[in-house]
């Protein structure tokens, strides 16, 4: 696959093309299409791609990646299904849309791939999982997870499991920097500067995850080794079992799985 068309320019596109040429591609080999022609310009002044309407951009393409909202996909699919290249691989980054939908509005036997990225591609830390529609080889599976690995880690996973994983790594990072912010507040409110709360929570987030990834430790194991006998982390973890933060992140994560299933239809 020498040529790949971009559909959709926007948080996540830019992530994906950004990715893909600090891993090597050529922006001659990457043509993204968008209905903003600022945003094209823009991209093509950062990244040196080439940019078109999504017609052309489809037609001279081996695969093309879906990265508009869902509730745009309705518009792009038979744009997308018009220009394709027999056998050309299309693949998703929509949240909610699945393979057969996909399928049905391409030509029959299109090789399709759903994939769920998040923002952490941005520095080249992302979480992707991909699921393969009916058509879908196992040489494009490979081809997407080479893709998806320019920017992160990539995990093949069954359809039905997408829902969840948008849930969980896709909305994921908006949590995490929700808890940042909070952190950041309450800092400010036990009488921190703002910047110096800032710092102390940031890093404390970037060493937490580092400490996980790199021991391979149960998080509750490196959580008790924190929770000192009758000391403060024991005190702060009391309120946030009294204020049933967990049971919070659950219903949270089921809301986004709900969402998820609701947004396959839009
Ligand atoms: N952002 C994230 O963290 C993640 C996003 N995703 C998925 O990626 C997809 C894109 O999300 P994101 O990048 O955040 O969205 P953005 O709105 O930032 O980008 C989508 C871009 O596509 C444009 N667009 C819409 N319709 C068309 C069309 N018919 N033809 C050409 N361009 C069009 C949009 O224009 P306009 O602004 O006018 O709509 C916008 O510029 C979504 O399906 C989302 O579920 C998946 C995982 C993580
Ligand atoms: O909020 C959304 O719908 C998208 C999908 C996962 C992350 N952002």
């Amino acid at each position: 696959m020498n040529s790949l068309a971009v559909v959709g320019a926007g948080v996540m596109g830019e992530t994906l093309i950004a990715g893909l040429i600090r891993a090597g591609w050529e922006p001659s080999q990457i043509t993204a299409a968008d209905r903003h022609a600022a945003r094209l310009t823009e991209l093509s002044a950062r990244h040196g791609i080439s940019i078109a309407d999504t017609e052309p951009a489809v037609a001279g393409a081996d695969a093309v990646v879906i990265v508009v909202k869902p509730q745009d996909v309705a518009e792009v699919l038979p744009q997308v299904a018009s220009a394709l290249r027999p056998g050309a691989l299309v693949v998703s980054l929509c949240a909610g849309v699945s393979t057969s939908r996909l399928e049905a509005a391409l030509p029959d036997g299109t090789p399709v791939v759903r994939v769920m990225p998040n923002t952490p591609a941005q520095v080249d830390e992302g979480m992707a999982a991909i699921s393969g529609g009916s058509s879908a080889t196992a040489a494009n599976l490979e081809f997407v997870t080479g893709l998806l690995s320019a920017v992160g880690k990539v995990v093949t996973v069954p359809e039905k499991y997408q829902d969840a994983v948008t849930a969980i790594s896709g909305s994921g990072p908006a949590y995490l920097f929700f808890v940042v912010e909070a952190m950041i507040d309450a800092g400010v409110m036990l009488g921190l500067p703002r910047d110096i709360a800032t710092t102390l929570v940031v890093q404390t987030m970037y060493g937490s995850a580092k400490l996980l990834a790199d021991s391979g430790e149960h998080p509750t194991v490196l959580r008790e080794r924190v929770t000192s006998p009758g000391g403060t982390t024991a005190a702060a973890l009391r309120e946030l079992e009294a204020n049933k933060v967990k049971a919070a992140f659950i219903t949270a994560m089921e809301a986004a799985r709900d969402r998820s299933r609701d947004l396959a239809g839009s």
